[in-house]
């Protein structure tokens, strides 16, 4: 387990990622500060996973830097930690066991107090199979935790929860962070998650920045007018015709006059 403490600073410079001939990521620079939580939002395809698989060490750049605490990332950084829209524990291992993976020394101390931090030590030694989704999925957390991350990268992981799981696991997400103070990157569907979670939002379009948005509320968020001034915000952005809908709307315009 690392000895260090709090979260990493993330620099993202000039980072291009293609698959084949198709450009995914261009010139993408972002600097995310120790302990910020930074949601990643965009349409279908636009590249986020992509983005967060780089910063993971499970994929390359084609060209450009990653760098965590000044340092280039090579491979899988022991301080980083994923999570994903499947919670990927093991079906043939206790839950308990499933978070011990996260422990590089395997002590099983840590792994209980991960699933006590998560709400689960009464479930250590039940199978996966037998736990609600929103259950499994917070043994992931949990996993995740295990390894004292310094950096917790989350891909969508409350996707495939209900709606009353999904905010009981933002807020539980939520508490974790501000205790531990990790350095976090969601990458989320949700804009009104994204405005509950992120100290900012970054809108992906086309594999470049669109926006940027300091989300100014205080914590715990309310769903107020301020709430919903950055969700329109965001939303708007991500709502804007695509071109040839813009040209169709003026072609409309001229026929009507
Ligand atoms: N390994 C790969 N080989 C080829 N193309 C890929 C690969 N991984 C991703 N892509 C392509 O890169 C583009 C961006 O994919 P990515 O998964 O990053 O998008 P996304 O914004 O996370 O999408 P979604 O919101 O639907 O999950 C897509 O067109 C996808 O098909």
């Amino acid at each position: 387990m690392s000895d260090k403490s709090g979260g990493v600073q993330l620099n993202i410079r000039n980072v291009n990622k293609a698959f084949g001939a198709t450009n995914v990521l261009s010139g993408i620079d972002l600097t995310i500060k120790q302990g910020e939580f930074v949601a990643i939002v965009g349409r279908s395809g636009c590249g986020k996973s992509t983005l967060l698989r780089l910063i993971a060490g499970l994929d390359e750049a084609s060209s450009g830097a990653i760098l965590l605490d000044a340092q280039s990332i090579q491979g899988i950084h022991e301080d980083t930690r994923v999570l994903f829209q499947e919670h990927r524990l093991l079906p043939w291992k206790k839950n308990i066991d499933n978070v011990r993976i996260g422990v590089k020394s395997g002590d099983k101390e840590i792994a209980f107090r991960a699933l006590q931090q998560v709400g689960l030590e009464h479930k250590k030694d039940d199978w996966p199979s037998v736990l609600s989704g929103g259950q499994r999925q917070r043994v992931a957390l949990a996993r995740a935790l295990a390894g004292n991350p310094r950096l917790l990268l989350l891909d969508e992981p409350l996707g495939a929860l209900d709606a009353l799981t999904r905010i009981e696991m933002q807020q539980l997400i939520e508490q974790l962070w501000l205790e531990q103070q990790f350095t976090v990157l969601l990458v989320t569907h949700d804009v009104s998650e994204a405005v509950a979670l992120a100290d900012r939002v970054i809108v992906i379009e086309d594999g470049k920045i669109g926006l940027d948005l300091k989300i100014s509320l205080s914590r715990p968020r309310e769903h107020d007018s301020g709430f919903a001034y950055f969700e329109k915000t965001i939303l708007d952005r991500l709502l804007v015709k695509k071109p040839y809908e813009q040209a169709r709307i003026s072609a409309v315009d001229a026929f009507s006059i």
